[in-house]
């Protein structure tokens, strides 16, 4: 483990934050460090989008600090590509010429050697979605902030991006904070996994499983289900194994009996 790893990148305290008297984030801390990937999950409308914004600095809380390394970057559900530029031109757009090398190296890294002369137009949207993240590789991010990067790709792509990013950042280690709605995602990408809730972090929990995570494990592996059963029931969702485990009088009568140990 090399001593970057142990950096915090991301260190947010008492962090407040109201639209309109409407309060949504209440009290957050979080701290993320360089080589770590963070996963945020949460109901539609607690606030997990707007946490990002704070944190790239596009809000401003109302009370708290919120402190990052100077790069991040943030990576979107759409691609937000120029479609008048070629994609080697989006992917270092604002940057001087000297970076269309790295560029077209950045390209290469999330498999789009040779189309850096294509238009956004002729991409599908994975592709496009690949260039989006050589777009963010390539201005070197020490935080990487991803809004729902994956849901507007079908289900095989969106696996294949999934796979991918894991191994950008492995490689990279920038600090990842993922916004998702998909349980299985944040398990299978993530080292922690919060659920935001009421303005908090209701759940904070690490996900100690082993890497590379393989998409199959998320059906067999029991750790894993496990994982997925405790962040649904926390999001409110109840799983089969939930429904066929006893209601609490039951389990407690059970208990009584001497069947329970
Ligand atoms: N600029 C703003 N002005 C007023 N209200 C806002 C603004 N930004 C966000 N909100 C409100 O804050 C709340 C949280 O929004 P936010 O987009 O952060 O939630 P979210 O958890 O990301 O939702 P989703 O999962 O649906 O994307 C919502 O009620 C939203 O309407």
């Amino acid at each position: 483990m090399t001593r970057d790893r142990d950096e915090v990148a991301v260190r947010v305290r008492g962090l407040h934050k109201a639209f309109g008297g409407k309060r949504v984030l209440d009290g957050i801390d979080l701290e993320v460090r360089r080589g770590e990937f963070f996963a945020l999950l949460g109901p539609s409308g607690t606030g997990k989008t707007t946490l990002l914004r704070l944190l790239a600095g596009l809000e401003r809380p109302d009370a708290g600090t919120v402190l990052t390394a100077p790069r991040v970057t943030t990576v979107y559900q759409e691609p937000r590509l120029v479609v008048a530029r070629r994609v080697l031109a989006n992917v270092t757009l604002g940057l001087p010429r000297s970076a269309r090398e790295k560029g077209g190296r950045a390209l290469a890294e999330v498999g789009l050697g040779g189309r850096e002369r294509a238009w956004p137009a002729t991409l599908s949207g994975g592709e496009a979605q690949r260039v989006a993240l050589a777009r963010a590789l390539v201005r070197d991010p020490q935080v990487l902030l991803l809004d729902e990067p994956f849901a507007a790709l079908d289900a095989l792509t969106r696996l294949q991006a999934q796979d991918l990013v894991a191994e950008l950042c492995a490689r990279h280690r920038p600090a990842v904070v993922l916004v998702t709605h998909d349980v299985d995602e944040a398990v299978r990408l993530a080292d922690r996994v919060a659920v935001l809730d009421d303005g908090v972090f209701a759940v904070d929990r690490a996900i100690d499983l082993p890497r590379p995570r393989d998409a199959t494990s998320a059906v067999t592996d029991p750790a894993v289900l496990e994982h997925r059963r405790e962040l649904l029931t926390r999001l409110g969702v109840s799983t089969p194994s939930d429904r066929t485990t006893p209601p609490p009088e039951k389990a407690d009568l059970a208990s009584d009996r001497g069947v329970i140990a």
